[in-house]
């Protein structure tokens, strides 16, 4: 069966820096994967590359069975669900939340003159029903709280049905019961079989949903471990990924890391 994605050694090389080096990664249709690493590790270019935003300056970049670089990314693009920071900052406080979902159907931003069918107004609703947010169909995207908003998000990532989700830093900026509240839903996300494949990238493994399959650990742009979450996010990986000595738990399916003493 051909792979979600399959890179092989790409890099990503800008103004004499690698942001990306020699990256191979293999993505199934059931994986759920979780990219770890400090700042400035390559987690975002990573994902421009998923997202077919960015073409790899070396490498081969396979995406939902075509290759980056021989494909219209504009084909491309509608089959790949994304949420990121900036992103969300394009989306218009005035919208409406229905129709920030709803307009993903035309890859557009601020609904305007496009004609939706019934069905997609369903789906829409449905998702924000499916996130939690139903009763905020109604409201502008600007009167929502920074969880709110993120949910809003993967709803419209969602909209499309897409055969690949990327989650840039789903839970960054939200107080403790809002991140919870999201790892909830994202846990659920993960453990739905019809949900897509997904990539989330996160700082840190307390955000880490329930049903996360694979993990990948980035440093300098580089993969320090990736294969399946038991083998490879482990204290001594983590550790390597973040040059400070880590003590690793998981509980309950959630994983914590704190620095050792
Ligand atoms: N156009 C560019 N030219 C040179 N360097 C760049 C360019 N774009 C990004 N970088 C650098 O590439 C590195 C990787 O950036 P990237 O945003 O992918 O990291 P990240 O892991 O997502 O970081 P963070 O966790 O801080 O968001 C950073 O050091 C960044 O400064």
């Amino acid at each position: 069966m051909v792979a979600v994605v399959d890179l092989a050694d790409v890099s990503i090389v800008r103004g004499g820096s690698t942001l990306l080096d020699s990256v191979s990664l293999r993505i199934e249709e059931s994986d759920r994967w979780v990219v770890i690493g400090p700042n400035g590790a390559g987690k975002t270019t990573l994902l421009q590359v998923l997202g077919a935003q960015i073409h790899p300056t070396d490498g081969v970049a396979g995406l939902l069975g075509e290759v980056l670089g021989l494909v219209d990314v504009f084909e491309l693009r509608p089959r790949i669900g994304i949420t990121s920071a900036a992103l969300a900052e394009r989306i218009p406080r005035s919208e409406r939340v229905h129709d920030v979902v709803v307009s993903a159907s035309y890859a557009v931003l601020g609904r305007w003159r496009e004609d939706y069918d019934e069905l997609d107004h369903e789906r829409a609703d449905e998702l924000l029903t499916q996130l939690g947010i139903g009763q905020f169909a109604d409201r502008t995207f600007g009167t929502l709280s920074e969880g709110e908003r993120k949910r809003v998000q993967i709803a419209r990532a969602l909209m499309t049905d897409p055969e690949l989700l990327l989650l840039d830093e789903p839970a960054a900026g939200l107080d403790l019961a809002g991140r919870e509240a999201l790892v909830r839903t994202l846990s659920e996300l993960s453990q739905d079989p019809y949900a897509p494949a997904s990539v989330l990238v996160t700082h840190h493994v307390e955000e880490i949903p329930v049903g996360i399959t694979h993990a990948l650990l980035l440093k300098k742009g580089k993969i320090v471990a990736a294969g399946p979450v038991e083998e490879t996010l482990t204290a001594d990986n983590l550790s390597a990924t973040f040059d400070l000595p880590l003590a690793l738990t998981r509980t309950d399916g959630r994983w914590a890391a704190r620095a050792v003493a």
